[in-house]
């Protein structure tokens, strides 16, 4: 009998930490976005001679990609793509989630995963979208490497989505609430997206993508690094590390769950010209080590400054619960230019005016274009739109997006419309995520037919 099940992981933006958030000794505020990758994942068994699995991954999205790979424990879990096409970020998932699993008896032997991702993800441009009564969803007739994106962290949501529904085939019971799966999840997409990427990141948007909105710790690079070359020859050595790296080890990490304060929302505006995050953060490393120990004491205020944005929005949450009153002449006063009457919002305004000068001196001084001149001027004219606290380039900053802090009921598209100030900016239809890596019902996915 065919079982079928379908999960989705959100997009993510950093708000807080960028670059620090590489050293496990600071901590960062990462919001979940409500942009999801989407994975239906089917699957059956059909008779066979050795233990080979079929995995056909399809991304119709995007000029009907699919891949179609046959894996085996005998070729090494690599897995051999029919007509010897290559997605990295796919490869090492299955590779990685059929390593841990294989010492189970009895599994379904044909897999297919549909992927579907929500429209923020890649720029719009000449698609279709196609749509049921639950979802809708954007057609390119471009390949999927040809698309541009926003940075919202698809790869991440890929392989956390797909971990996700390849485990679900050889854990019938598998319940992505429950915090021991998530872990299994999380420590599994961790290990294939630094695999695929060819380096090992501070791993915040895997973090996202399967816990959601969370105060992010990042674990030593060296528990992935220590892993072996999966090959033919140690298939069995790579399945033991891989068995204790994920169920032993100690990861040494924090993903609390975080939200911004009640009454608050993200708002993200796509820049559409892009950056290079690792060229950004070879500049960053070099210009840290010419400069010792004055980069410390930078990297000290910032991370003050950060610690201060995570308390705030602990404490006005606690606010609006403990003194609703006193929380809504606040809220008010986001819309009635009095924001600097209310000693939280002034301290969060200073804590990110704070971040973003320390990293123009940062940008001035490494040449690396955190907050380009460009972007501070875009900040700059955000922050007088009504509704509007504060605003900053999230992650690496440089000329792909930015994040605003604002009252839930700021209408920045009425704002902005015809404005020259905000000709080159898009904003993104997407505000904080739920939750999480989540199961989805596989019938919401059913007759998509195009509706513009
Ligand atoms: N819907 C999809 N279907 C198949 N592959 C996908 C899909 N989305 C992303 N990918 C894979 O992820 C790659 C993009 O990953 P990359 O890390 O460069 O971008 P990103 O994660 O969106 O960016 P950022 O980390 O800056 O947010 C694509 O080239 C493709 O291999
Ligand atoms: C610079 C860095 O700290 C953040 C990059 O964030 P983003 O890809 O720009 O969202 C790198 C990382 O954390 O892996």
């Amino acid at each position: 009998m065919k079982e079928i099940r379908a999960f989705s992981a959100p997009g993510k933006a950093l708000l807080a930490g960028g670059y620090l958030v590489l050293d496990p000794k600071y901590e960062s505020f990462v919001v979940a976005l409500s942009a999801r990758m989407h994975a239906v994942v089917s699957s059956s068994q059909i008779p066979t001679n050795n233990r080979e699995l079929i995995v056909q991954v399809k991304s119709s999205q995007f000029n009907n990609n699919e891949w179609n790979y046959s894996v085996s424990k005998g070729q090494g879990f690599i897995p051999k793509e029919k007509d010897g096409k290559s997605n990295p970020f796919i490869e090492y998932t299955i590779s990685n989630v059929c390593s841990y699993f294989f010492d189970i008896e009895s599994f379904d032997n044909h897999i297919t995963i549909e992927i579907y991702s929500d429209a923020e993800y890649h720029s719009t441009e000449n698609s279709t979208i196609m749509s049921n009564k639950y979802k809708s969803f954007h057609f390119h007739k471009k390949n999927i490497q040809d698309v541009p994106k926003t940075g919202l962290g698809s790869s991440a949501g890929l392989v956390t989505v797909l971990t996700t529904a390849l485990s679900s085939v050889f854990l019938k019971n598998l319940d992505v609430s429950d915090s021991k799966y998530q872990h299994i999840i999380h420590s599994l997409a961790q290990i294939s997206h630094c695999q695929a990427q060819g380096k090992i990141g501070s791993g915040f948007d895997v973090a996202a993508a399967t816990y959601g909105s969370i105060i992010y710790r990042r674990f030593p690079p060296e528990i992935i690094s220590q892993l072996p070359q999966l090959s033919v020859d140690n298939v069995e050595k790579y399945h033991v590390t891989l068995k204790d790296t994920v169920d032993k080890c100690d990861w040494k990490m924090t993903a609390s769950p975080t939200n911004l304060p009640k009454g608050f929302k993200l708002i993200m505006g796509d820049v559409n010209t892009g950056s290079e995050t690792v060229k950004l953060v070879q500049k960053v490393n070099k210009w840290y080590a010419d400069n010792e120990p004055q980069s410390l004491d930078i990297f000290n205020c910032i991370n003050e400054n950060n610690m201060k944005i995570i308390q705030l929005c602990q404490k006005l949450d606690l606010l609006s619960k403990a003194d609703p009153l006193y929380y809504s002449h606040l809220l008010e006063s986001l819309h009635n230019g009095s924001t600097d009457d209310f000693k939280e919002l002034k301290e969060f305004k200073v804590a990110f005016s704070t971040i973003r000068k320390t990293f123009r001196l940062i940008t001035k001084e490494s040449g690396a274009d955190i907050e380009p001149a460009i972007q501070t001027q875009l900040l700059d004219n955000c922050m007088q739109i009504d509704g509007v606290l504060t605003g900053v380039v999230p992650g690496a900053g440089g000329f792909d997006a930015i994040s605003l802090i604002a009252a839930e009921t700021t209408d920045i598209e009425s704002a902005t419309v015809g404005l020259e100030t905000f000709a080159n900016v898009s904003w993104m239809k997407l505000k904080q995520a739920e939750c999480g890596i989540m199961e989805e019902n596989p019938q919401h996915y059913l007759d998509l037919h195009v509706t513009n």
